[in-house]
């Protein structure tokens, strides 16, 4: 029959598929009505996401920070804080691939302190020579020139310091071994026997460790890696040679700064050598591996809820011949930070041992507030490295011994911080173009805690800088 016809015709085949039977019960039907209820608030539920992601993607916003500061001033320890507080899972995903570099930080020093044994009179002895241990107060030289009770000539090897020497030595292959685990390149510029090792940027070392875990030595309690295995064979020896009062009088003799650099694990060694060791925040925060090019690392930073920004940080190398790169970035960056090792104030730069550490940053900084690039960007200084500062001056290594405009001003680590910030502060006023602003924190980047609290202030005052520029909030 034609209306019968047009009927079935006319229907939408979802609207049928969908219709209840027609001999629905009442109680099918309260449950049906029920389902259609719940489908269509899961439904809204996603709606909803799906709205809220895109009007978060609107408002995100991008900014671009470059770290600058001279060679071990502490920038690729600022964006590791960084990631510690803003991409905390990701870092920590990778704390197990910082286990070579840090075992390769404590091989270089321990093999430092070998060299340095390498050049005491090479004659037996069964008694410690007469060569006095430093202050108990501090690990560091408060002279500037070897005093005659301590050269080498005073100083004879025990039988047993030249066993450790002995012992010691397969530190020589885990060197070489983890060198290549880590794929590191000789530094062309510093050169030397114990000049730090690099890894140029973008060549993906973290994966590199992963693809190749290195040789596995098995017995019948199961298999461990070669290089933890041989480390662990050595820690007693390393943890006796590094607690050898002679041995430490002799390393302020030779000046080797391990303290403030590869050598923060050194009074760790029981627990970084032990076989199964990882790496806690803290170690990969400390972990010392030189920059070479640029390292971009990306984060975001929920302002709040629908409103994140992307922050893409930039992070360079801090030798002067790396220093050639970094123009290039300055009319693309929203922000600078720049890095002072205020800590370094009594130290001169490895590739140009006349210049003064302390001098060279104001150096760089002035450079900075003059490039006319730079007149639109947000500047953040971090005088970094206070433990150290503080540590220095209480052991009585004299501040204006190195900056002598310090003149008689107190010996304070306060003090000193203070000038330092003002000698900042006027070369910024006399450049002549003026920066959106001006913000400078007094930093330990090594201490993760008071960083973080650091971070935050900088990051809110940043991005609602950027964002207020955006005109996305007031
Ligand atoms: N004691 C102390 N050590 C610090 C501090 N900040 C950084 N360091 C250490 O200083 C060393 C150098 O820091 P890096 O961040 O690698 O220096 P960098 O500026 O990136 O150096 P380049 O890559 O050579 O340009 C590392 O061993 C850090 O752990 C600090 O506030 N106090
Ligand atoms: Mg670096």
């Amino acid at each position: 029959m034609p209306t019968r016809t047009r009927a079935r015709n006319d229907s939408d085949p979802f609207e049928e598929a969908l219709r209840p039977p027609s001999d629905e019960t009442p109680e099918q039907e309260l449950i049906r009505k029920r389902k259609e209820t719940e489908a269509r608030r899961v439904n809204d539920a996603i709606q909803e996401e799906i709205d809220r992601t895109a009007a978060s993607e609107k408002k995100l916003t991008t900014i671009k920070l470059l770290v600058l500061g001279q060679s071990e001033s502490g920038k690729s320890t600022l964006v590791k804080n960084f990631r510690l507080k803003y991409s905390s899972r990701e870092f920590r995903q990778e704390n197990i691939t910082w286990r070579s570099v840090i075992q390769l930080n404590v091989v270089h020093s321990i093999l430092q302190i070998l060299d340095a044994l390498s050049t005491l009179t090479d004659r037996p002895s069964t008694s410690y020579s007469p060569i006095s241990p430093p202050s108990p107060s501090s690990s560091f030289s408060t002279t500037d020139t070897l005093p005659h009770s301590r050269s080498n000539t005073n100083v004879q090897l025990t039988n047993e310091q030249r066993a450790l020497k002995l012992r010691l030595s397969p530190l020589i292959q885990v060197d070489r071994l983890l060198r290549d685990r880590i794929g590191t390149e000789e530094d062309q510029e510093l050169g030397g026997k114990f000049s730090e090792f690099v890894v140029r940027a973008g060549s993906a070392w973290k994966s590199a460790i992963h693809r190749q875990p290195g040789r596995q030595i098995g017995d019948e309690n199961g298999s461990v890696d070669q290089i933890s295995h041989l480390m662990s064979m050595c820690k007693n020896d390393m943890i006796q040679l590094w607690n050898d009062q002679v041995i430490r009088g002799l390393r302020v003799v030779r000046k080797l700064r391990l303290e403030e650099r590869s050598g923060f694990f050194l009074d760790s060694l029981d627990r970084v050598c032990s076989v199964g060791y990882v790496p806690t925040d803290d170690d990969v925060i400390k972990a010392r591996l030189r920059t070479l090019g640029v390292n971009e690392t990306r984060f975001n930073v929920v302002y709040a809820p629908g409103l994140t920004t992307q922050w893409r940080v930039y992070d360079v190398g801090g030798i002067k011949s790396q220093r050639v790169y970094w123009a290039s970035f300055f009319d693309d960056v929203d922000c600078i930070a720049f890095i002072v090792s205020i800590g370094a104030f009594n130290q001169y730069l490895e590739e140009d041992p006349e210049v003064n550490r302390l001098a060279d940053s104001f150096d760089i900084w002035h450079k900075i507030v003059n490039a006319k690039l730079l007149a639109k960007v947000h500047l953040l200084v971090f005088l970094n490295k206070y433990d150290l500062l503080e540590r220095k001056l209480a052991s009585g290594i004299r501040f204006n011994k190195y900056i002598t405009s310090y003149e008689g001003r107190s010996n304070d680590a306060t003090s000193c911080t203070a000038y330092i910030k003002t000698k900042l502060h006027n070369q910024l006023s006399e450049s002549k173009h003026e920066v959106q602003s001006f913000i400078c924190h007094v930093t330990s980047l090594t201490n993760t805690t008071s960083s973080g609290h650091i971070l935050a202030a900088v990051t809110e005052l940043l991005v609602t800088k950027a964002l207020s520029h955006t005109q996305l909030i007031n």
